[in-house]
């Protein structure tokens, strides 16, 4: 199944580990095949044989799956810097990387996947244990589905004192387990127990945040809320996620697996895309459920369209991305007025930003000047980031933090981490907020949050 000859792997090995040798300080090599066509859910599912790490994402917009299993290297940070530590350690990564590989495609080869926390000063308490701050893995194995072509790469790390007959049987044996797809269990995921975490005190913290904006303390704020849910048997992942990628149409779909928990969900929203110098932003924020009729449906999206509250939710999104596209951007375009993004159980107000990167900037410090955006913090910034970490009623962790790829070609994409679980063997907590403004109310805005719980519940157990 592998185009690459088994004598070029070889040679590719015992090459790297001499230079290693010569050099005294480990190589990181990536090699790029083109593979037959795989199923990329028993791709994962099979993974867990080699390694109870992996990473799925899945674009929401193109024919584009990445599947990370294993480590060969992980990239760390904890601090407000965080973004510019991951940078650097990328670039260091890169400098003393060899790559082999024929076809240059985007998301292939030397690719870091992974995400940041929502907040990096707050604590890392439960059900959180298990998540670092920020981590990106760049995979031993990893599967890209681009368009209907598939590519595996092999990233692995040699060492001076390596043995390259060792390392190259260990690779042939896992490339072996990983193309010998296992089928899904197909067992339906049964829930014995679930309790929103306290939803009455939720309401009141909204009700506290429209006074603290009518007294002008801050002018936005978004606020989120846990669902605690227990099954009756442990959830498998590739289970999950294919559920959410058969059922849940414009989102990008996502897992990170850590310490034996899985971060997954099916997100709406995008926060920054670049293919080489081209930025592609979005801002998504404002919302109303779906019509169970045609003409129940229009006439919902009609409603929000013209709907002020929701309106200037949007709005304090697109003036925040604009200020921060273009301090790094130009040809920044932004029409003037929202459409509808329709999702299976809501619709979202949508501005998409497309703008051209300016030299010297990557796709981290793009992140790093968005997140968190008005949708998922607030307005101003700080203020709103600090009023979620002494107010919410739950410990964000991964929720609503930037997670996504990129690769060492400039190519790369984040969303934010909402509709989302974490899932820890047979329990786990759900996430779901929303834009508090002046005229919220606290009923309304559960009602939205409940509906915004419904894509991950639904894979759960049913909704
Ligand atoms: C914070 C969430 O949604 C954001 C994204 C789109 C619309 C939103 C809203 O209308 O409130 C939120 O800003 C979430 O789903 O957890
Ligand atoms: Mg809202």
């Amino acid at each position: 199944m592998l185009h690459t000859k088994v004598s070029q792997i070889e040679e590719i090995i015992e090459g790297a580990i001499q230079t290693a040798r010569q050099h005294q300080k480990p190589q990181l090599i990536s090699i790029v095949d083109r593979i037959d066509n795989i199923d990329p859910f028993q791709f994962l599912h099979t993974g867990q044989i080699i390694d109870q790490h992996r990473s799925f994402w899945r674009s929401a917009e193109e024919e584009f799956t990445l599947v990370g299993i294993g480590t060969a290297s992980k990239l760390y940070a904890k601090t407000r810097t965080r973004f510019n530590e991951i940078q650097s350690m990328w670039n260091d990564l890169n400098d003393q990387a060899v790559l082999y590989d024929d076809f240059n495609v985007k998301g292939t080869g030397i690719v870091a996947l992974g995400g940041f926390s929502f907040d990096p000063e707050q604590r890392n308490g439960a059900p959180w244990e298990n998540f670092s701050d920020s981590q990106m893995t760049i995979p031993a194995y990893m599967l890209t589905i681009k368009d209907d072509q598939c590519f595996l790469t092999t990233n692995v790390f040699l060492y001076p004192e390596d043995h390259p007959q060792q390392i190259i049987r260990q690779i042939k044996e896992h490339q072996e387990i990983l193309f010998s797809p296992k089928p899904l269990p197909y067992e339906p995921v049964v829930r014995s127990g679930m309790e929103e975490v306290l939803p009455e005190e939720w309401k009141k913290t909204v009700e506290k945040a429209t006074d603290d904006i009518k007294k002008g303390l801050l002018e936005k704020v978004v606020l989120a809320r846990e669902l605690r849910v227990k099954f009756q048997a442990p959830v498998q992942l590739a289970e999950v996620i294919k559920d959410l990628a058969e059922t849940q149409n414009n989102s990008y779909i996502f897992a990170f697996e850590s310490d034996g928990d899985y971060f997954v969900g099916a997100t709406p929203e995008r926060l920054a895309k670049l293919e080489q110098d081209q930025l592609v932003s979005t801002c998504l924020a404002g919302t109303i459920p779906r019509g169970k009729t045609k003409e129940e449906d229009a006439e919902l999206g009609q409603e929000l369209l013209e709907d002020p509250k929701n309106l200037q939710e949007h709005q304090f999104v697109v003036d925040m991305i604009r200020g921060a596209v273009e301090a790094c951007c130009t040809n920044v375009d932004i029409p003037a007025s929202p459409v509808l993004y329709p999702l299976r159980n809501l619709q979202h107000l949508y501005t998409p930003v497309t703008a051209t990167l300016d030299e010297g900037y990557s796709l981290l410090d793009v992140i790093e000047r968005l997140h968190p955006t008005p949708a998922l913090g607030g307005l101003p910034q700080k203020a709103s980031v600090d009023y979620i970490r002494e107010n919410e009623t739950m410990n964000r962790g991964w929720y609503a933090g930037p997670i996504g790829w990129f690769d060492s070609s400039n190519n790369g994409e984040f969303a934010v981490a909402i509709r989302s679980a974490l899932i820890k063997n047979d329990s786990a907590s759900l996430f779901a907020g929303c834009g508090v403004v002046e005229d919220s109310e606290p009923e309304a805005e559960y009602e939205e949050t409940a509906v915004k719980l419904k894509p991950m519940l639904s894979v759960l157990g049913g909704s």
